[in-house]
């Protein structure tokens, strides 16, 4: 049998070596074939090395990578062993070697080596004779195969995927997905047959797109919020540089809904443990705190924003809207912290949004009275639907500004009148960079997702926003932090934004929620992959999300499972704006029952019938593990979390993970004490009001956590 194994480039070489060794050592195994960019082989065990054969150069990966993957995408492997044969004798022509480069968009997964094990063995006829000459290998002639844009137009034979272009990872049985690129990892059952093996029929296959980032979009001078962020790891854009960059597309969102019905359906119904809201112990610090309010009724809210609220289907305030209702409507600053899913962002637009009632400020074109400000774009928009179902009917505008959009279309909404402005970072530094916004009249500062806000990836964005010479004094203006985590370094950040804040926590800062049962796995990297399967079938598929470390790995699982009865859709940072909002609509609608998703999902989202989680990779954050998990067992429902724990990989988070597994009453893993742990970075979550000024004064009774 001959074992195909490849590495993209030099960095893997270091695993290289064992790889070859183990894969070796399997005794079925006879040969190695190796394509590297460098002879780096040279470490491989001798005794070995009659065994490997060797390929060098970039060319040689790309291509091995995209045969190696097409066996994934059940090509059969009479057609890889007719495409290696061609390959190797040289008879291939560019056109054709085209065809197979189409995979290449997708084989780039982290986690890739795995199937060498599982994948690797080619079953090749063991008289297969390939005259392996690795001299007459070097010449490709397709240099800069990743350089260009390419084109996989309608070669079949491979089949695409994907529909319409919009949102990848679909099946198209009827061939015909010529939709605007960027769909990528289309399914074209009929592709046409241009030249490869095995094709058939007629249409359009194609379409690749890949990654590769798209800086510039617009002109857009953004940047945080832009590729996502990956629990601090982000990828840069065109980081291996063997991907085409995405082209910039002028996107502009579809208008929001007026349609009363839609906007006032998009929550989470409370859940059966909704009434134990009440027992959550709540801390408040500060100097001279509002009482809390009991219901809505009393709240001393606008008539029409209760009106709203009871439209909305929110009978009982939750605790966090309780304390920080009244803070805001008396005017303090506040740093709130609360679990995941209990109400925070109503807790802060209520108030503003009466207050701005009340006070009936002058409106200037392009000067927001308030503005809320969110790490990811779709945690923008979903604020925004938020505030506009709650300002209905009044005379507050609501407006968002977020990148991977067109701007004018943006900066025409501003201009048009703007109260209530939700914006990214990056996008908002950009509109006041051109003069479309000015914070003159900004009387309410918003960061969402605060601790996010703050940490070293987005500080600087926000700093240039409360730097800005048109930014009121602090003592001008309220300023609000809201997040379920808040690491006391942060909070000592987050102090020069402030005065006189009030400091509200609602249970353990940075605690999970409780209504989520959360389960691990232990599995090794080389078995996530069937063991995500094999739980998607145990416990269904509908509405889960599956979390992962990487972009690249987001895809290729999305591929990956979309050839399995799952329909898979993915969310990431290098996938087109567009892509990502029709991704969130799909997953939302119930067409695709999984949404593989990086961190860029992680904090903030609502979304109904999110009934699992899964980390396929744990992150190394507790805070992040939090927010995670979080999507699902919200307002008061039930909610289930599954972890792969990789022993080699997360030793690091295991005693943060019980102490997050012990608050929330949740069973601790055999394994976790076996493997022996790790240490615990010591303020990654818990923690109480950092200025320590004097006794906490509890509001309720301090039950039992
Ligand atoms: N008083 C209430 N009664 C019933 N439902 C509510 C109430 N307040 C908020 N909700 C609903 O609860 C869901 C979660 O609210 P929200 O998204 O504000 O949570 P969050 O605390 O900001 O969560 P995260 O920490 O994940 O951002 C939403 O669907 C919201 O409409």
């Amino acid at each position: 049998m001959l074992s195909l194994v490849s590495v993209s480039n030099s960095t893997e070489v270091g695993w290289f070596s064992c790889l070859v060794y183990s894969t070796l050592t399997r005794k079925s195994i006879q040969s190695v074939v190796v394509f590297l960019p460098t002879s780096t082989v040279a470490g491989t065990e001798t005794k070995h090395r009659h065994k490997v054969f060797l390929f060098q150069g970039a060319l040689r990966c790309s291509f091995l990578n995209a045969v190696f993957r097409s066996q994934l995408l059940n090509i059969s492997d009479s057609t890889i062993s007719q495409i290696l044969f061609e390959f190797l004798k040289h008879k291939m022509s560019k056109k054709k070697l085209n065809n197979f480069l189409y995979f290449h968009s997708l084989v780039m997964a982290d986690d890739w080596e795995v199937d060498n094990s599982e994948a690797g063995g080619s079953n090749f006829a063991s008289n297969d004779k390939f005259d392996f000459d690795e001299n007459a290998n070097q010449t490709s002639g397709f240099e800069g195969e990743d350089g260009g844009t390419r084109k996989y137009e309608g070669r079949g034979g491979n089949r695409g995927r994907g529909r319409g272009g919009s949102n990848g990872y679909r099946r198209n049985d009827d061939g015909d997905d010529n939709g605007g690129g960027g769909g990528g990892y289309r399914r074209n059952r009929d592709g046409e047959d241009g030249g490869g093996f095995g094709g058939r029929g007629r249409g359009r296959g194609g379409g690749g797109g890949g990654r590769g980032g798209y800086k510039n979009r617009g002109g857009d001078r953004e940047n945080n919020e832009e590729g996502g962020f990956d629990n601090n790891n982000r990828e840069e854009d065109g980081e291996d540089g063997e991907e085409p960059r995405k082209k910039a597309e002028l996107y502009i969102p579809p208008e929001p809904t007026e349609n009363e019905e839609e906007m006032y359906g998009s929550g989470i119904s409370s859940g059966i443990n909704f009434e134990k809201y009440e027992k959550i112990p709540v801390k408040v610090t500060g100097e001279n705190i509002p009482a809390p309010i009991k219901d809505f009724e009393s709240s001393g809210l606008r008539d029409l924003i209760l009106a709203n609220v009871k439209k909305s289907g929110y009978t009982v305030p939750t605790p966090i809207q309780k304390n920080s209702i009244p803070v805001i409507k008396e005017k303090r600053d506040l740093m709130a912290c609360a679990q995941t899913g209990s109400g925070k962002t109503a807790a802060f637009l209520l108030p503003i949004i009466s207050n701005l009632m009340e006070d009936n400020f002058e409106s200037t074109v392009g000067s927001p009275h308030a503005v809320v400000i969110s790490p990811t774009r779709e945690l923008a928009i979903q604020i925004f639907n938020e505030a506009r179902k709650f300002a209905h009917g009044s005379c507050i505008k609501i407006c968002i500004v977020y990148g991977g959009t067109g701007t004018k279309h943006q900066s025409d909404n501003v201009l048009k009148g703007c109260n209530i402005l939700i914006a990214t970072p990056g996008r908002l530094n950009d509109f006041v960079s051109r003069d479309y916004i000015r914070f003159d009249d900004c009387r309410y500062v918003v960061l969402d997702e605060a601790d996010r806000m703050l940490d070293m990836g987005f500080l600087p964005e926000v700093e240039k926003v409360m730097d800005n010479p048109t930014m009121r004094d602090r003592a001008d203006r309220q300023t609000l932090m809201f997040s379920a985590t808040f690491p006391e370094e942060i909070q000592n950040l987050a102090g020069k934004f402030l005065k006189d804040y009030v400091f509200l926590t609602v249970g353990i800062v940075g605690g999970a929620c409780t209504d989520v049962e959360q389960n691990f796995y232990e599995v090794s990297k080389f078995k996530k992959r069937s063991k995500l399967i094999e739980v998607l079938e145990e416990n269904g598929a509908v509405g889960t999300m599956v979390f992962v470390d990487t972009k690249r790995n987001a895809d290729f699982l999305a591929s990956i499972l979309s050839e399995t009865k799952f329909p898979t859709t993915s969310i990431h940072g290098d996938r087109m704006q567009r892509e990502r909002e029709q991704a969130l609509a799909d997953f939302k609608s119930g067409a695709m029952q999984v949404l593989i998703a990086t961190s860029v999902a992680a904090r903030g989202l609502d979304i109904k019938n999110v009934a699992h989680v899964i980390n396929y990779d744990l992150p190394s954050s507790i805070d992040e593990y939090v927010h995670r998990i979080g999507r699902t067992g919200r307002v008061g429902n039930r909610g289930k979390a599954t972890s792969f724990f990789d022993p080699e990989n997360n030793q690091a988070v295991i005693n943060d993970l019980v102490k997050i597994l012990t608050q929330a009453g949740q069973p601790i893993p055999e394994f976790f004490t076996a493997t022996g742990g790790g240490s615990s970075s010591s303020n990654a979550f818990g923690g109480s009001d950092i200025r320590n000024n004097g006794q906490p004064q509890a509001l309720e009774a301090e039950e039992e956590w």
